[in-house]
């Protein structure tokens, strides 16, 4: 990466106002889920080896610039407590003079909590002025927000141009990852794209069907792309205005040479829910009132026969409804074989990680990223403005 991190900077006594993705789920105000959390320790933890003073600073949900009870970082600091075995302070705000002379009392390796920035409307509109009463809280701004890094806010963008600007360890190796795929696969390469709606995977099939070798295609979106090719879909999820896209990408593939694989058989359900009737049918043999929930049995040999010879596989988005444990099979199918093979497996973070967790498979995979919109916006080829504002080396 030719991004400054933490690594490169002095340390010892300086005030780092460090950004973090900690938009953790919370269910009755309790945290469900704290990767995200333990993602940034080893950051924390080198900042305070480093003698530095931590001043962490996050989002949570989108309050939309108001002060939402429900969405305050209370429950972070006190996971966060616990993960790092010493006190967090909280401040009730993110800037102003509390918060000034809270930092003011902080020593050497001190960790302390800044509240939701999202509270300030400012923030999401990368208001300068916001990124000012930021920066002046501290001395260096490291960012280590991957999941957040697709979004030029205060807290990620504008305060870069304001104080020395790195990133932190979570970020650098996010990055170095998903940067490695990119430009430099081991091949055979696949990706797998699944989820529900094609216009959000749009810009990520196209840049991938460009770098990978294999593009396998799964869930909701594979509906539109079988109609494109003349089949019937019954009532499956389909995007009408994308069917001429879903046909390109197809030629597109041919042209290239690249392997573009499409579900051959499908499960069917004549209710969305887990006690429907389902079977399994091939393409084009979905019933006018049945949809499509789940990729088929065949299907799911074929995609765990590709990922099992590749050397590096990149999956976002689940093969069919997988919450629903009767439409849960091909995602799991898949999941299980990015858990098995020699390939190198990179998860690219939101539904597909929150599946290979129920099936206890996320300890298998070699990385999975805390970015959802972000790792996609990554793989599409865009720019993140969190990242770009960083110094370079
Ligand atoms: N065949 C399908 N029909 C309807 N929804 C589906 C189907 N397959 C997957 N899904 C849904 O897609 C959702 C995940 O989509 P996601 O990966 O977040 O991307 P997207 O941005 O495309 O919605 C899951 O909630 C899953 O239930
Ligand atoms: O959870 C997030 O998005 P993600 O689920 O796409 O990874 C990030 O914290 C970004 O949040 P945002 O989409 O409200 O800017």
């Amino acid at each position: 990466m030719n991004k400054k991190s933490v690594r490169d900077i002095e340390l010892n006594g300086k005030r780092a106002f460090v950004r973090v993705d900690f938009n953790v789920p919370l269910e009755d105000g309790k945290i469900t889920d704290d990767k995200r959390i333990r993602a940034t320790l080893p950051t924390i933890n080198y900042l305070i080896e480093k003698g530095a003073k931590i001043i962490l600073a996050s989002h949570m949900g989108r309050p939309k610039g108001e002060v939402v009870e429900s969405m305050r970082l209370t429950p972070a600091a006190e996971r966060l407590s616990e993960l790092l075995g010493k006190p967090v302070i909280k401040a009730d705000d993110s800037v102003g003079e509390a918060v000034k002379a809270q930092i003011a009392a902080m020593n050497d390796g001190d960790v302390l909590l800044l509240e939701n920035v999202r509270f300030h409307a400012g923030e999401e509109k990368n208001d300068p002025e916001l990124a000012k009463q930021f920066a002046e809280l501290a001395d260096v701004f490291v960012n280590d927000a991957f999941g957040a890094a697709h979004r030029a806010h205060s807290s990620t963008e504008g305060i870069a141009h304001l104080l020395p600007a790195v990133s932190g360890l979570l970020m650098e190796k996010e990055l170095e990852v998903l940067g490695k795929a990119l430009l430099n696969p081991e091949r055979p390469f696949t990706a797998i794209i699944g989820g529900s709606k094609v216009k959000d995977k749009i810009d990520v099939i196209d840049n991938l069907l460009n770098i990978a070798d294999n593009v396998i295609i799964g869930g909701g979106l594979s509906y539109t792309f079988m109609k494109a090719q003349g089949y019937e879909v019954g009532q499956s999820l389909l995007d009408e205005s994308k069917l001429d896209v879903a046909l390109g990408f197809i030629e597109k593939a041919k042209k290239l040479g690249k392997n573009f694989y499409l579900p051959v058989d499908i499960v069917i359900s004549d209710d969305f829910s887990a006690d429907a009737n389902t079977k399994i049918v091939e393409v084009g043999d979905i019933p006018a009132d049945w949809e499509g929930i789940d990729i088929g049995l065949k299907t799911r040999e074929i995609y765990a026969d590709v990922v099992k010879n590749s050397k590096l596989v990149v999956w976002n988005g689940p093969m069919g409804v997988f919450e629903i444990e009767p439409f849960s099979h091909g995602t799991r199918a898949v999941a299980e074989a990015c858990a098995t093979t020699s390939a190198y497996t990179v998860i690219g973070g939101g539904d597909s990680a929150a599946a290979a967790e129920k099936f206890k498979l996320a300890d298998k995979m070699d990385h999975i990223s805390t970015g959802g919109g972000a790792s996609l916006e990554f793989m599409e080829g865009k720019q993140l403005p969190g990242v770009v504002a960083l110094n370079d080396k």
